[in-house]
């Protein structure tokens, strides 16, 4: 028997034994009565078994997928095999399976030979050797596949990439997936970084941000279970399709409950807004289809998004509201009938004195309470009936009118304000913004404002407002906080945020090279950091890419090169395919090439495939034409709720984060892409897993190369 198939042997056997084992236990399980009653004790108990049940059968498939053989300094040397959940033996004391996310199973990932072999536990640094790593395929409980990726017998270098490239092979559906068994240590390290600290991550396209970030959720909430719960953790997301292209991860790693939001959803939720200011269609045609493009670049204190979304803009609001507290009690002394006074200089005392520990929107509150309790008691000294009749109704009335002389402190109300649209004579001693605020976007926002109109740029100052005057309930706090797509966030966005966060516990990751939005968002990490103090935060690089091939991820990289000469290019893992195909059919060719490609690109395995334009209106009627001939396909606009997978048409913009087995890009020539939208392209090109078709009429923009090198290669129509 060779080698490997006494190692297959080896771990047959140990299978059957293990899924026994989990067979007896579950039995054993099953067998408890389900308690139904009222004791609370019972309760929590039979919530155990039943979670325990339920990770049991997940296990019952695939109940490991690595083992490690580590002998610890002074021990002697155990298999130790590692799955997405810990399974003890039936008395459930030693584990049978270790779960991913114990320490001891951080060296499966970190480990790439050597014979220094360490880990941290909760006792200190433990030290020893490793002398096997393998990777184990078990699909619906049978050995399909055994690796090893070292092997100290051997003494080679350590392969893992041999296992990894082979994951990466395997077609997609329309879901991300978890990626336990292939964690790389770059991606470790992220994952299980220290819960209370603002990590920051630029990772290049297909580095694994999204699915990094899912896991590290699934860690923290396994290594802090005591400190925190699934709940209290948010992960903010560009758009609804893409909550729902990313839904499967965290039920794959047996988490559930963890909000899943847009940034302006969350906020329109906090400031009780019922229209959502989403970046929606609308918005997003507005800055990459219509009026806004090809056009000049306007100045960033020109540009709404960025003007709003910076800390210059914060500080504006502090000036604004520095009077606002001295402006708050009315002038004159209170009296709810002729002949009874409460003197200002009382309630000024209650406002600024007894109350002074709560904020103005509160103070407000207690002091108008304690008002009415102050009339109450004053009524019960009334000399009649009559007179306590008539007291009682002037009080009402004047108590009305008295509340109404305070400001409004509503956050719209005040960010109103801010803007010149007053209530009346508007509120006293705050002072006027209109030369703070560039002319435009002054103009602008008061014509909405006027009408109530929100726009999803408000947000930030808004929710600023919103932490000034009112409390944060402990109800609205979070224990974590995940940002995906960062680059689009602005540091305002994230300033408010931390106001909601305990102990700076985020996550933020992004790619710069994404930033296609130039009209929000960041143009250096920095911009981030600087929010934090540097014990508070830490940065990583993300710079292999492991979604596409090596082709397509070379010819990516040559466009940011030559567009915008970017030095966050990504490096591939060694995983090779087709080149890169560019197919030229101008004119009346154009709709023959994209079918033509399209059945080309699909003859093959895949199940997903893009076909992505440059504007939305382009991908409507490519949509209605390729649908009239009987295509089975989707389209994808800016609104959509859920992601259906198969074949998609979308405007290129709408692809960002998601990914497909084969990606077909149309109208790649300089009137569709000019010189400022060689990140656009980019995007496009890194979301294909292992086919690229670019699809052009005269000419490339000069950013694309045309020349047919060992990524790419020229196409015919006819040939195809
Ligand atoms: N360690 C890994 N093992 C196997 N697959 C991986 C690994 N890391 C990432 N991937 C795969 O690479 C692809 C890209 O991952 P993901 O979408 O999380 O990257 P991203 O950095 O968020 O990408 P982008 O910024 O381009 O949207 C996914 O298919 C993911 O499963």
């Amino acid at each position: 028997m060779d080698d490997f198939q006494s190692a297959y042997q080896e771990e047959k056997a140990r299978l059957d034994r293990t899924l026994e084992q989990i067979d007896k236990r579950l039995t054993m399980l099953r067998g408890i009565p389900v308690y139904t009653g009222q004791d609370f004790t019972e309760q929590l108990l039979e919530e155990n078994r039943e979670n325990q049940r339920k990770q049991l059968e997940q296990s019952f498939h695939e109940p490991y997928f690595g083992r490690l053989d580590f002998e610890e300094q002074g021990r002697s040397k155990t298999p130790l095999y590692i799955g997405k959940v810990g399974v003890g033996d039936p008395d459930g004391k030693e584990p049978i399976v270790i779960d991913w996310r114990a320490p001891v199973a951080s060296l499966f990932y970190s480990f790439t030979g050597g014979d220094d072999a360490s880990y941290v536990a909760p006792e200190g640094l433990i030290e020893g050797l490793v002398y096997l790593k393998r990777n184990i395929v078990i699909r619906k409980g049978i050995l399909d596949r055994v690796v090893d990726t070292y092997n100290r017998e051997s003494d080679g270098p350590a392969v893992s990439d041999e296992f990894l490239v082979y994951r990466l092979g395997e077609n997609k559906d329309n879901r991300l997936r978890d990626i336990v068994s292939t964690i790389q240590a770059e991606q470790d390290q992220i994952i299980r970084a220290a819960k209370n600290t603002a990590l920051i991550i630029q990772g290049v396209a297909g580095s694994g941000k999204t699915t990094v970030a899912l896991h590290r959720l699934a860690f923290l909430l396994y290594q802090y279970k005591e400190q925190i719960t699934a709940e209290r953790m948010i992960i903010f997301a560009p758009n609804h399709m893409f909550i729902d292209y990313i839904s499967e991860v965290l039920p794959e790693l047996g988490v559930g409950d963890i909000q899943q939001s847009t940034f302006s959803d969350w906020a329109a939720k906090v400031l009780g807004l019922d229209d959502v200011p989403a970046d929606g269609s609308e918005a997003l045609s507005y800055w990459f289809d219509g009026e806004k493009r090809g056009k000049e670049r306007l100045e960033d204190t020109e540009l709404p998004g960025r003007f709003k979304g910076s800390i210059e803009f914060k500080a504006l609001i502090d000036t604004f509201l520095e009077d606002l507290e001295p402006a708050c009690v009315p002038d004159g002394d209170f009296e709810p009938w002729d002949g009874a006074r409460l003197p200002r200089k009382e309630i000024l005392a209650w406002f600024e004195g007894e109350y002074r520990h709560y904020p103005v929107a509160r103070r407000k509150e207690r002091v108008l309470a304690r008002i009415h309790r102050w009339v109450e008691m004053a009524l019960k000294k009334s000399p009649s009936v009559a007179a306590l009749k008539e007291r009682k109704k002037k009080a009402q009335q004047r108590e009305k009118a008295y509340a109404k002389k305070w400001p409004e402190l509503e956050p719209l109300a005040l960010y109103r304000e801010l803007f010149g649209i007053k209530k009346g004579a508007g509120i006293a001693g705050l002072p006027d913004m209109s030369e703070q605020v560039p002319k435009g976007i002054w103009k602008e926002t008061r014509t909405r404002l006027k009408n109530n109109i929100v726009k999803e740029e408000d947000l930030p100052g808004l929710l600023y407002i919103y932490t000034k005057v009112h409390e944060i309930d402990g109800k609205m706090t979070f224990d974590h906080v995940v940002i995906d797509e960062a680059q689009d966030f602005s540091p305002f966005q994230v300033y408010v945020l931390d106001r909601f966060v305990k102990g700076h516990s985020f996550t933020i990751l992004g790619d710069l090279s994404q930033g296609i939005h130039y009209y929000k968002g960041v143009r250096n990490w920095h911009e981030m950091q600087s929010l934090f103090e540097a014990e508070d935060t830490a940065y990583f690089a993300l710079t292999r890419s492991y979604r596409s091939t090596m082709e397509i991820i070379q010819f990516a990289n040559e466009i940011l090169e030559r567009g915008v000469n970017a030095d966050l290019l990504a490096v591939p893992v060694f995983r090779s395919g087709e080149p890169v195909k560019l197919l030229g059919a101008a004119g009346e060719h154009r709709r023959e090439a994209i079918t033509r490609a399209m059945n080309k690109a699909l003859a093959g395995s895949y199940r997903t495939a893009a076909i992505l334009t440059r504007t939305m209106r382009e991908a409507e009627e490519l949509y209605e034409e390729l649908i009239h001939e009987g295509a089975d396909i989707h389209l994808i606009n800016g609104d959509l709720k859920q992601y259906a997978g198969g074949v998609s048409v979308l405007p290129v913009y709408l692809s960002k984060g998601l990914e497909f087995d084969a990606v077909i890009v149309t109208d790649v020539d300089p009137l569709h892409y000019g010189p400022e939208d060689a990140k656009l392209l980019y995007v496009g090109c890194t979301r294909a897993l292992h086919e690229l078709w670019l699809l052009y009429g005269e000419a490339l923009p000069t950013y694309v190369t045309s020349e047919t090198s060992e990524f790419a290669s020229k196409v015919e129509l006819e040939a195809l």
